[in-house]
């Protein structure tokens, strides 16, 4: 038994699928914490895997690969630290999501997830299969408890770990981020080492996996409640935290308290890591996009420089007749702050040529939005084009309000593999506009300073699709327009309690129709970040064939 136990938190970027890398930076995580004298190290939730490996689980050459590359892991770590890491497991006929304990060459002990997460974002019961209450894990005659993620959202698993004896909680979490949800795991852990008297360490992986990024923010409480680390967030790190047996149980040294970003710049870096690893794991060169002087393609341009660096980031005008000479001068000064390539590619000649084609067949008929859906999918086709010569990958730039409404024109300004702003409604976006341009945070790769040129965030917004055409020819301003969204979307509240909120019941059931009849557009829109409690892809399955609306 020892009164001293040094343990490594290893708040790492792991790649869905990518065993033998996972396993490459686990071992350097492991030479490190060995280097600084640890006794354990602990990964995130499903490391070895990357997390959530979704339906990959259910393929039994992966599973046996992730326990493969753990056991490779213990042989060759046989000489300490020991090891909780998490893999998928194979027990029988049943799949469980777990957590293995590495000592002395081998997987010593087994646990498995008792509280499996199937609402939102996760579908866990769809692959894994629950295991019991768990009972703790008994270290240098320690007995650690470590409930994974989900088993720590309600009480049952920390109480089962507190009676059978725990003296340390230690989590390994894959938790995707939302805005303020540090605030929510916070006021989590203080429950559970409340009810439970015992010390609580929160492990977080960090990294962007298809339209969830993970945000870190691993953090210790002590039994009494006091913060003893607090790591960072959206970056690696290693944090080796010493522990100290005493008469009121085992208490964490305090360590280091990591700055935490609020806002606009937790959202922001949210993009950015989101942006990021989708460019870097599917392993694009870069991006390419259409700016057309306006604040969703410039805010867009902003993150991929931030993301990627102003070389890997290729900028678009597509102008024709209806641009008007702001968009012009406005898009090539953005891109000129911003540090990218910017190629001008007017788009008269293949509208013109759509257009002729279809006379014959259009002879008699008004012109409409069919006439302006053609100079979006010109601008559709030549990114495209862009994409297959170069490699680069076309982003698209549509905001949650627009998706929300299906302002957007399908395999037209909706062409595109990734969208960083699909989760950010209009009104955030002029914050966030405004709020890169006051602050550069260490890590981004864009420039200090004004980056989106001040009248792009100050005037009218408008597609230009047509003379004189702003947004709000189409939907009502963006403020009452996001109000009533996030009233449908994110809180799914009555119509009359929406209209409580000071709309009138005509504007919100007007809203209403529109969010439900644009499911069709969203289903076959590109995936973007997650940044809301609720975002347009995993958190929110509407049916597209949908009858139904409020009675009033
Ligand atoms: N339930 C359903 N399932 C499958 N398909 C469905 C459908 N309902 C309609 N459709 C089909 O969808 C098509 C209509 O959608 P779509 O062609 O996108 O065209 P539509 O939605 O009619 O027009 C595009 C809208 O986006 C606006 N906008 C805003 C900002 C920027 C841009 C831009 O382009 O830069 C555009 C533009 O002003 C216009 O209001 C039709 O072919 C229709 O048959
Ligand atoms: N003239 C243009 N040149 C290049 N790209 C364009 C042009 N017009 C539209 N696009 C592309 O289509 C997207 C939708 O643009 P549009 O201007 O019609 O609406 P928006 O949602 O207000 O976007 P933005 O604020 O970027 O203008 C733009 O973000 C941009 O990527
Ligand atoms: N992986 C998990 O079990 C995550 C679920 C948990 N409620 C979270 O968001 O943090």
């Amino acid at each position: 038994m020892t009164d001293r136990l040094v343990i490594a938190l290893a708040q790492l970027n792991p790649t869905v699928g990518a065993v033998a890398a996972n396993l490459a930076k686990a071992r350097q995580a492991h030479a490190a914490a060995r280097e600084a004298g640890a006794d354990l190290v602990l990964y995130p939730e499903l490391y070895i895997a990357g997390y959530p490996p979704e339906d990959l689980v259910l393929r039994a050459s992966f599973v046996t690969a992730c326990r493969e590359a753990v056991e490779d892991l213990a042989r060759d770590t046989a000489q300490g630290p020991a090891i909780l890491i998490g893999l998928p497991w194979r027990d029988g006929k049943k799949l469980h999501n777990a957590v293995a304990l590495l000592n002395q060459g081998k997987i010593e002990t087994l646990r498995f997830k008792h509280d499996l997460p199937n609402y939102g974002v996760f579908d866990e019961k769809r692959v894994f299969d629950a295991g019991p209450a768990p009972g703790p894990i008994s270290f240098k005659g320690v007995r650690l408890g470590v409930p994974i993620c989900e088993d720590i959202w309600t009480e049952e698993s920390c109480e089962t770990l507190a009676e059978t004896g725990a003296e340390i909680l230690l989590v390994p979490n894959g938790s995707p981020f939302e805005q303020n949800k540090d605030d929510t795991r916070l006021n989590l852990v203080v429950a559970r080492v409340t009810e439970t008297g015992l010390p609580l360490a929160y492990l977080n992986q960090i990294g962007g996996q298809d339209e969830l990024v993970f945000d870190g923010a691993s953090f210790v409480l002590n039994a009494d409640r006091t913060l003893a680390l607090q790591m960072p967030m959206f970056e690696e790190a290693l944090a080796v935290t010493e522990w100290i047996r005493g008469a009121q149980g085992w208490r964490m040294n305090k360590g280091e308290i990591a700055r935490l970003p609020e806002k606009e710049e937790e959202t922001w870096l949210a993009c950015v890591l989101g942006l990021k690893d989708y460019v870097e794991k599917n392993r694009f060169p870069g991006v390419v996009l259409g700016l057309s002087g306006g604040i969703d393609s410039a805010v867009v341009a902003a993150m991929a420089v931030d993301a990627l660096g102003a070389d890997r980031v290729h900028c678009v005008m597509l102008p024709y007749a209806y641009t008007s000479r702001d968009s012009l001068v406005d898009a090539e000064a953005c891109a000129e702050a911003l540090g990218v390539r910017y190629d001008v590619v007017p788009i008269k000649e293949p509208v013109e040529g759509f257009l002729s084609a279809l006379k014959p067949l259009f002879d008699g008929r008004n012109i409409d939005t069919t006439e302006e859906n053609i100079q979006s999918r010109s601008r559709g086709v030549i990114l495209m084009a862009i994409s297959n010569k170069f490699g680069s990958m076309v982003l698209t730039t549509g905001n949650k309000s627009e998706m929300s409404v299906g302002y957007a024109t399908l395999y037209g300004d909706m062409n595109g593999g990734f969208n960083p702003i699909k989760d950010v409604y209009k009104t955030q976006v002029y914050r966030l506009a405004r709020w890169r341009n006051a602050n550069r945070p260490a890590g981004l790769a864009g420039p200090a300073g004004t980056i989106i040129p001040e009248r792009i965030i100050t005037k009218a917004p408008t597609a230009e699709l047509r003379e004189n055409q702003t947004d709000q020819d189409t939907l009502p301003p963006y403020d009452a327009l996001d109000d009533i969204l996030s009233g449908l979307v994110e809180e799914e509240l009555p119509v009359a309690d929406i209209v409580k909120r000071g709309h009138t019941e005509a504007l919100v059931r007007r809203v209403q129709h529109m969010l439900y009849v644009a499911e069709y557009k969203r289903r076959q829109a590109a995936p973007g970040v997650k940044i809301t409690r609720r975002n347009f892809g995993r958190d929110r399955r509407y049916p597209i064939v949908n009858g139904f609306r409020d009675r009033s």
